[in-house]
């Protein structure tokens, strides 16, 4: 992939973010995300490649925009897979509360895991810790490793999870094992990259979220260093018909990093929508806004924080071409 595309992308994370953000605490989650669905498909539009949606809104009969197969670019510049998240977190948007991005994954064609929308079980953890986490194994004995890959007491651990009714074995497991927990309302992807954070205070994920999330996630975490395994959790007949479909035999595979993400390229981005530990939220103030986006790519390890100041009366589309 073309190194230009690093820079290219924060655009698209940024007109999302900017258009979401308009509708921070006003309680309606789906015109947060319709709003920043179309302002990242216009900017997608205007990037130099050939993207093909793999994980985006939704079938093609379901979602008009970037959904599932579109194609996306101006067609000169490399073949590339796309995974999209206009808003990841749309609650958090509506409530006004933390973590929420607008997130972007993009790989060379092939290399992204075309997950299906349904529930998958996670772990993932930063760089120190990397090859010490199974998923197979006891929540207590990946915190173990986790401590000790981190030189700290398991006490000084923090996991991080959705807070669910479904999660509550394992939150009980976390506690019992000394632990400290942050307890998340939604917004698994920037939870995931916590973990590779210090300054988060988080070290480690737990718990079952979106599988599109996961994909997104481990793309970040590839960028950085990190690590993530997931199980699909599919709940009835017609999501288990749907894996085996995607040729998976075993419903308890194990999906490692390079099942999400092949090669050693990828690029991601994330814009923030509302505050969140690493990035701060769209602050808008006298026809301007202020934007925050992580910006990584895997093949060179660089991390990059981009500040924009946006002059809104210069792009009323939210698209500079
Ligand atoms: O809310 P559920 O059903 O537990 O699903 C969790 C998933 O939803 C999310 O919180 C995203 O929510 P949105 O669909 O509102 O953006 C993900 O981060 C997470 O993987």
């Amino acid at each position: 992939m073309e190194r230009s595309l690093t820079m290219e992308i924060v655009r698209v994370t940024e007109a999302a973010a900017l258009s979401a953000a308009r509708w921070m605490g006003k309680g309606q989650k789906n015109e947060a995300d319709g709003a920043a669905t179309e302002a990242m498909r216009k900017v997608l539009g205007t990037i130099p490649m050939n993207g093909k949606v793999v994980i985006g809104e939704g079938e093609m009969d379901e979602a008009p925009m970037l959904y599932i197969g579109e194609e996306l670019g101006t067609g000169s510049g490399p073949d590339v897979d796309i995974a999209v998240d206009p808003v990841e977190g749309t609650s958090i948007v509506a409530n006004g509360s933390w973590n929420a991005l607008a997130v972007i994954a993009i790989a060379d064609r092939g290399h992204l895991l075309h997950a299906p929308d349904m529930y998958m079980k996670k772990i993932a953890v930063g760089p120190e810790a990397v090859g010490k986490i199974d998923i197979n194994a006891s929540v207590t004995d990946n915190l173990k490793a986790v401590a000790k890959a981190k030189n700290k007491d398991i006490e000084e651990v923090v996991a991080t999870i959705l807070d669910r009714p479904r999660h509550k074995e394992i939150i009980d497991e976390i506690r019992q094992a000394g632990a400290r927990i942050k307890l998340i309302e939604a917004g698994d992807v920037a939870a995931a990259i916590n973990t590779a954070f210090d300054s988060t205070g988080v070290d480690i994920l737990f718990g079952t979220g979106g599988a599109p999330e996961g994909v997104i996630s481990a793309v970040a975490l590839k960028c950085l260093g990190g690590e993530m395994q997931g199980i699909l959790m599919p709940e009835d007949d017609e999501q288990r018909e749907r894996c085996k479909k995607m040729g998976i035999e075993d419903i308890n595979k194990v999906f490692y990093m390079d099942d999400f993400c092949g090669g050693d390229d990828a690029i991601f981005a994330g814009t923030g929508v509302t505050d969140g530990e690493l990035l701060k939220g769209v602050q808008f103030k006298g026809g301007k806004a202020k934007t925050q986006t992580m910006v990584m790519r895997a093949k060179s390890g660089t991390v990059r924080f981009i500040e924009g100041e946006h002059r809104l009366d210069l792009k009323p589309n939210l698209v500079i071409e």
